[in-house]
């Protein structure tokens, strides 16, 4: 099984399986991977407001709107409940920040069929990239969560960057850099 129930996007075993086969490669042609964790804002609150079926019907929408922005060439799971990944072969940070605030746009603008609530979604992003593959998809994801982290604190419905040192020697996150995008 590749895909989620819910919303048919890919799961969580799927897509930590391509990352390790796009960081080979990664790794092999010295190209970039970036990586964007998408975490829905305040989402217990659509569940506690309009009950657990109509979060399911946002989530599944969102994942839709999500899965229409993405490129064929990239990778697209549902992770966790209201978190989501995207994987980025050869693209590098700048590029990603740009996809992950496109991606941010199209949520908080979207039009929910069926649905009247009091407020659209809105997503919060962290995005890393891994320069040549030297880094494991675990330490890459928990680089993109602290930047999703941040996102989260500096107000939600926006994009955060935490990018890993440049040495491949990964012993402290607190190394990392980090990038905001101001909107
Ligand atoms: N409807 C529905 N809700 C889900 C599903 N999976 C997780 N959730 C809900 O998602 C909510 C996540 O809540 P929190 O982790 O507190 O996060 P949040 O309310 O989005 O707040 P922030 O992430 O801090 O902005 C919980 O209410 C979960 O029950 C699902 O498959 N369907």
């Amino acid at each position: 099984m590749l895909t989620d129930e819910l919303t048919g996007l890919y799961n969580r075993r799927h897509l930590v399986n391509v990352a390790f086969a796009a960081l080979t490669q990664a790794k092999r042609e010295k190209t970039s991977l970036s990586i964007l964790l998408l975490d829905l804002d305040f989402f217990k609150r659509v569940n506690d407001t309009y009950g657990h079926p109509i979060g399911d019907e946002v989530l599944r929408q969102v994942s839709e709107r999500l899965r229409q922005c993405s490129r064929p060439t990239d990778t697209l799971g549902r992770i966790g409940g209201e978190e989501f990944c995207l994987l980025m072969p050869a693209t590098h940070t700048h590029d990603a920040l740009q996809v992950a605030e496109r991606l941010r746009r199209e949520i908080e603008s979207i039009a929910l069929k069926g649905l009247e609530l009091n407020a659209t979604p809105t997503v919060s992003i962290g995005v890393t990239t891994s320069n040549g593959g030297s880094f494991t998809f675990d330490e890459l994801y928990s680089f993109a969560d602290k930047a999703l982290y941040q996102a989260k604190e500096l107000g939600r419905n926006r994009v955060e960057s935490v990018l890993p040192p440049k040495t491949s020697n990964f012993d402290n996150i607190e190394g990392a850099y980090t990038h905001s995008v101001i909107h």
